[in-house]
């Protein structure tokens, strides 16, 4: 998979260095290229941003620089990336969308700034990319680049070969549409807290149902809204629950 993201501030990006992604990118599994926007502006101060026709506070992003990059980028390439912009106004970013996007061979993430990019760039970035305007949540940030830090790791790894142990992307949570279990690990007994006995009792069956179980009453309990589109439940599980 090919990645690139386009920022004014690339060293927000620099814990893409790091860990899981950060070992991906030096074995070669992913190809991950962060750009400078102001590198695609030409006068002395790389102006990027402008002030709002209309009037209003706060300043837009001019469209020149993006369009040199997206240009630079994209055009002219015998593939076409799906370019995503965070924004709060996106659609909503979730583990479904992850897992689609964890398949396309080219994203290009464009961080926004300020009050946001001037609106004919995604009109132009259409004719180049598919263009998805997503959102992390519903609470403001200052810009794209959190977004994108999000949702890099959360799309990158699933992709094959970035995570050593795929097992480990089976059970975990929104998988399935339901929370992860609780987990434990040595000591058995820490400050008078015990783990649970069926964890200690080596029956795998019985393991398994636990963790069904739990994984049913953390959805009930925190985010029951998810329960009535899990795939990984029965109507017996939704009858179970409160
Ligand atoms: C505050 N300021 C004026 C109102 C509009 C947004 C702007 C700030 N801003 C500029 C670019 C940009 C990109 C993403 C987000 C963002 N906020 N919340 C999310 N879930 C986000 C995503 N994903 C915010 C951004």
């Amino acid at each position: 998979m090919r990645a690139d993201v386009i920022t004014i501030f690339p060293e927000y990006l620099a814990p893409l260095d790091l860990s899981l992604i950060g070992q991906a990118r030096r074995r070669g599994v992913l190809d991950l290229r962060v750009h400078d926007l102001r590198d695609f502006t030409h006068d002395r101060h790389r102006t990027v941003d402008d002030t709002p026709y209309g009037g209003g506070a706060g300043m837009v992003m001019k469209p020149e620089p993006w369009g040199e990059a997206l240009d630079r980028l994209v055009a002219g390439q015998a593939s076409r990336p799906v370019l995503i912009v965070p924004g709060p106004g996106g659609m909503p970013f979730t583990q479904a969308m992850a897992r689609e996007l964890a398949t396309e061979d080219w994203l290009v993430f464009g961080c926004g700034r300020y009050e946001g990019i001037d609106e004919r760039v995604y009109e132009h970035a259409a004719h180049l990319a598919e263009v998805r305007v997503v959102s992390l949540g519903d609470y403001v940030l200052n810009g794209g680049e959190v977004a994108v830090l999000a949702m890099v790791e959360a799309i990158m790894r699933l992709v094959p070969g970035v995570i050593g142990n795929a097992e480990s992307l089976v059970e975990e949570s929104h998988e399935g549409g339901l929370l992860e279990y609780p987990v434990y690990t040595k000591p058995a007994s820490w400050r008078g807290l015990d783990v649970p006995d069926v964890l200690l009792s080596g029956d795998h069956g019985r393991i398994a149902s636990w963790r069904h179980r739990k994984r049913l009453e953390r959805t009930a309990a925190r985010r029951p809204d998810l329960l009535h589109t899990a795939s990984a439940i029965t109507s017996a599980d939704l009858e179970s629950v409160p």
